[in-house]
């Protein structure tokens, strides 16, 4: 009541259910029932015609600000001092400090360390283990044997994949598509079982395997940088990932540097950020594409026009655009990271364009927890026209002088904005139009209708993503035909 008090008038009071009770409760991220459905998400804000809406929770907990101003939500993600990470989400440190969960002045030290690892030599790598390992997969009786493949669930394909490219290319660990699965003791597919099931329940099981595995890795490695420096004087090419620079990093500062469960925490949120964000939105892509079999046609056409039947190189990164727009796209539709929540340090006077449903500004006072709604953000109405609809050619520029401008890269927040951007944003895009570019150049993507079902109803079927952690799909049935080769 006290809370409530404090609350302007002009807010809209959200009902709590919809408005992710789930948040709220003390034991925040860490509920284990704490799992949100996607219904009425779209549509919270322009509903209230207000792009500010405050949650008041019903029996106890703080209220909090929601907002899907791309302004707002810019100011705060740019000025990570006055905004922090709130204490709720830093359950993520279950291993140890890590960029993701941890302020400055600490996250400033992991950031500058593992940033360097994601250079044109690791996203080039990133390429090549794509192609490998999609060509693996095309070699294997179960896709060699047919011209129609029925996949119930591709989305475990994309899982693969995105595991593969994260730990071949973040570790520099060894891991292929058609690798053994039966024996899973002691290698990254022991963990690769319950990583997909990225809720926070799971990911306490998952770290337990993954500290096993991993601490025997850093005593192999440390081991490693140590004789290179001695015999060379420098770390080689090989070491130069992820795991390279978290463990050459400790070793260099000695008492001042990271300490193995700092390195664990980071590699273990490097696994989670870099695996399930980049799988789900490979399986939408393909999803809305599935859909849409014009723009299908259209990125396909412009694939063979580009690489012919040869496999593309990373050379062609730049070239690919049009695939790049439909990733973008259905991030933006579902992104990946869908929330980020913040903490104000001191009093604040938010302005912006339709903020509140009177015009005024929204006072803030310190101690505030804001949710930054990158759902809402990124179907903003004022930013996005159609906001609800898979459009990829918004982001290519027109010859027509009449038609709006695509939207700037500036106010697209699907992979966050600021000095705590993503740090994966372009390993993820890589890693996407790869592996797209591959499979729309040879396989015609749709799907298989239920009797009497249409397209549209298809879509609200299958894509209703769960949103925990991460944004998940559950399991995406897709329907390949094989393409002829002109
Ligand atoms: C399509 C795929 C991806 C999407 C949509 C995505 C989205 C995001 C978003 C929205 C944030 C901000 C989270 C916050 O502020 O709480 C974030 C942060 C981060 N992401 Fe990604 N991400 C993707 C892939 C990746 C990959 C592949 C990696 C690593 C290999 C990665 C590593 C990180 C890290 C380390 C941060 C924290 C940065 C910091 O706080 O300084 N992400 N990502």
């Amino acid at each position: 009541l006290q809370t409530y008090k404090r609350i302007p008038k002009y807010y809209c009071v959200a009902d709590p259910i919809t408005a992710l009770a789930g948040l709220i409760i003390p034991r925040g991220w860490w509920n284990p029932g704490f799992s949100i459905t996607w219904n009425g998400k779209e549509t919270l804000y322009t509903v209230r015609s207000s792009e500010v809406v405050l949650v008041v929770p019903v029996f106890f907990g703080d209220a909090l600000l929601m907002t899907s101003s791309p302004e707002v939500c810019k100011e705060i993600l740019n000025d990570p001092t006055r905004w922090s990470k709130p204490e709720r989400i830093m359950g993520l440190d279950v291993m140890g400090k890590n960029v993701i969960a941890s302020n400055p002045p600490v996250w400033r030290t992991h950031r500058k360390i593992a940033a360097p690892a994601f250079d044109d030599q690791a996203f080039s790598d990133v390429w090549e283990v794509i192609t490998t390992a999609y060509n693996q997969m095309m070699a294997s009786p179960d896709w060699k044997s047919t011209d129609v493949h029925y996949v119930p669930a591709f989305n475990n394909i994309t899982t693969r994949i995105a595991l593969l490219a994260i730990v071949k290319c973040g570790f520099n660990i060894p891991m292929e598509w058609n690798q053994d699965q039966d024996d899973k003791s002691g290698s990254f597919d022991e963990i690769a079982v319950t990583l997909p099931n990225s809720s926070l329940r799971h990911i306490a099981a998952a770290s337990e395997a993954l500290q096993r595995i991993l601490r025997e890795k850093i005593i192999t490695k440390k081991k490693e940088l140590s004789l290179e420096l001695e015999l060379d004087g420098a770390v080689s090419k090989a070491n130069k990932n992820l795991f390279g620079r978290f463990v050459a990093a400790s070793q260099r500062e000695g008492d001042r540097g990271l300490d193995a469960s700092e390195i664990m925490g980071n590699l273990f949120v490097f696994l989670l950020a870099g695996h399930d964000t980049t799988a789900h939105s490979m399986v939408l892509t393909l999803a809305l594409l599935a859909g849409q079999p014009e723009d299908q046609e259209r990125v396909h056409r412009h694939i063979k026009s580009v690489i012919g039947d040869a496999d593309p190189t990373y050379d062609d990164y730049s070239s690919l655009a049009p695939v790049q727009h439909c990733l973008y796209e259905a991030i933006r539709l579902f992104p990946a990271g869908w929330i980020t929540m913040r903490l104000s340090g001191m009093d604040e006077v938010w302005s912006a364009p339709q903020l509140t449903p009177t015009g005024e500004d929204v006072v803030v006072q310190k101690g505030t927890t804001v949710m930054v709604d990158f759902i809402g953000a990124c179907r903003n109405p004022r930013h996005f026209p159609s906001p609800h609809d898979f459009v990829p050619l918004r982001w290519a520029p027109s010859n027509d002088p009449d038609a709006p401008p695509p939207p700037s890269m500036d106010t697209f927040l699907g992979f966050s904005s600021g000095p705590r951007t993503c740090l994966g944003k372009k390993f993820a895009s890589v890693e996407a139009v790869c592996f797209l570019t591959l499979l729309l150049r040879d396989w015609k993507v749709g799907v298989k209708l239920a009797p009497g079902e249409s397209m549209q109803a298809w879509r609200k079927r299958v894509l209703q993503p769960e949103l925990s952690t991460a944004l998940k799909t559950g399991d995406v049935p897709l329907l390949l035909t094989r393409r002829l080769k002109r």
